[in-house]
């Protein structure tokens, strides 16, 4: 068994509540570990830390020493990659494949992106004549902005945590990361890797702990906390943008989704399958980008549809080590009983279950993991809640369309804004359709398709800014104007 502490200032630490909760493996529900669950003190003591590091060592290198730091963390997290694999696998029950190739590699390259950007950024400078007919010169500074609060889910934990703590720390701010209550392994355990590298104690905490009534909305609401960012769900970031308003701290919001993928005639059809495959099921459909609404053009309708159940029925679900798995479970029972009150309600609905719509029949041994069935369903109008609400689950709803100008008003016809995959071989429909499309992420014959210098974001209820390269320096840093007068 597993101990998950509080990483503050540089140690693991319990808690003086004595407060634990169990952390489970959504494979067979069986227990991983006790996480010892922030309170007051904890977190008090981590934002503490934090502020005392921004004007200790770590506030007096160059930004040169600073990326030589991060580079190391980039190597330590290489040389660990089977510790933080073993770490993320054990909490989210995903497939080996896909975290080695995705989860593990994003998590050092979200601090080697920022470290090449951070040494290339330039700041603007103009020269006026005053009205006493001298010069002055103005000239941008980038400061870091403070103790910067990350809040993280459950769905790609070492991606998404690193993809905030990377830029802050290569702005030069410290950080306070409450990562998921369901997910507590690797943001602990890059702890370690602070440590060995030589990252002064109190730039890197973290605290476990729940949102309400716990550690999030401690930490979000503490006074020395200078920003907020946070990924997960639209109405918690309602609540972390109200806990910032208090002291007017900004955030920086990466929020839910409906994701569309809009699947025209003339596409490279196996394309279009295998891509929207992907964008449907991978990570058993907990991808903010994943896809929930596909429409199709319907002369090739009935065909996409057998395609794509064709693909689903051959998703076999299994241990995440297991060479022929091509699914895992949901993250935990709670989410699973979510899901699967959507697939009841598809079925109330009136949807035409294609394929799926329940529990996979599993080996003894994982019968109580949090299983669900790869799912389609057509034949819903589009005010059904499962067209309209987001499932986070291995499931869609395929409709047909006759026309560009209708595909993109049921795109478009949605409170969220994330992400849509077009799918055509027209590049002027595809640039006409990408420009009508009210989303901060549009696919062209892809998905998920990321360079890390582009901006990344949501528009509409999905999200507020936008983080990647350049874009990330907005939030993480402040710009100051300098001007002399000469
Ligand atoms: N837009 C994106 O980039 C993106 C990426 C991944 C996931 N998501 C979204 O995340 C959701 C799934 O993740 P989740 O279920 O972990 O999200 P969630 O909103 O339930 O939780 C996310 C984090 O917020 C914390 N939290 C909850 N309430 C809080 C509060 N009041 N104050 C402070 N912290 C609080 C949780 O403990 C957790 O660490 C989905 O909606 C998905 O679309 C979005
Ligand atoms: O589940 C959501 C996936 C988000 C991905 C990123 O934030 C990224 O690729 O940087």
């Amino acid at each position: 068994m597993k101990d998950f502490k509080n990483f503050i200032n540089g140690e693991y630490v319990t808690n003086v509540s004595g407060k634990t909760y169990e952390n489970r493996n959504p494979v067979d529900n069986s227990l991983i570990g006790m996480v010892y669950e922030a309170g007051k003190p904890e977190v008090d003591a981590a934002v503490a830390a934090a502020k005392a590091a921004l004007h200790g060592p770590w506030g007096k290198l160059s930004v040169v020493e600073r990326c030589a730091m991060l580079d190391a963390i980039v190597a330590e997290i290489n040389n660990r990659f089977d510790d933080f694999l073993q770490a993320e696998i054990a909490d989210t029950g995903k497939p080996a494949h896909l975290a080695s190739h995705i989860d593990i590699p994003r998590g050092a390259a979200n601090f080697k992106i920022f470290t090449d950007t951070i040494k290339n950024v330039s700041t603007e400078s103009f020269e006026m004549r005053t009205p006493d007919g001298k010069t002055a010169r103005s000239y941008g500074v980038r400061t870091p902005r403070g103790v910067i609060a990350v809040i993280s889910p459950w769905n790609l934990p070492l991606l998404l945590m690193t993809w905030k703590v990377g830029p802050a720390l290569a702005c030069g701010n410290t950080v306070v990361v409450k990562p998921s209550e369901v997910t507590p392994a690797t943001a602990t355990l890059l702890g370690e890797v602070m440590n060995k590298v030589g990252v002064p104690p109190g730039v890197y905490n973290v605290i476990n702990g729940y949102g309400v009534d716990s550690a999030g909305a401690l930490l979000t609401a503490h006074p020395d906390v200078s920003g907020i960012t946070f990924t997960g769900e639209t109405k918690t970031g309602t609540a972390i943008m109200k806990a910032g308003a208090d002291g007017i701290r900004p955030v920086s919001l990466e929020l839910g989704g409906k994701n569309a993928a809009v699947v025209f005639a003339d596409c490279d059809f196996e394309n279009a399958v295998n891509t929207v495959t992907r964008s449907v099921f991978e990570n058993c459909g907990q991808v903010c980008l994943g896809t929930e609404r596909v429409y199709v053009e319907r002369p090739i309708f009935d065909k996409f549809v057998a395609a794509l159940k064709e693909k689903a029925e051959g998703m076999k679900p299994g241990r995440p080590f297991d060479h022929d798995t091509k699914i895992g479970p949901l993250v935990s029972k709670v989410h699973q009983k979510k899901v699967l009150s959507y697939y009841e309600r598809a079925k109330a609905e009136g949807a035409t279950i294609v394929t799926g719509g329940g529990v996979p029949n599993m080996p003894d041994d994982l019968k109580d993991g949090c299983w669900v069935e790869p799912t389609i369903w057509t034949g819903l109008p589009e005010t059904a809640s499962v067209v309209r609400e987001e499932i986070f689950g291995p499931c869609c709803h395929i409709q047909p369309f006759d026309t560009e100008e209708e595909a993109v008003r049921m795109a478009n016809d949605t409170k969220y804004g994330l992400a849509t995959s077009i799918y055509t071989q027209d590049i002027s429909r595809a640039s006409r359709v990408a420009g009508q499309i009210e989303v901060g992420l549009c696919w062209v014959n892809s998905w998920f398709l990321r360079d890390l210098r582009t901006p990344f974001g949501g528009s509409k209820q999905s999200g507020i800014g936008r983080e990647g390269g350049l874009h990330s320096l907005e939030f993480y840093t402040e710009l100051r104007n300098v001007m002399i007068k000469y």
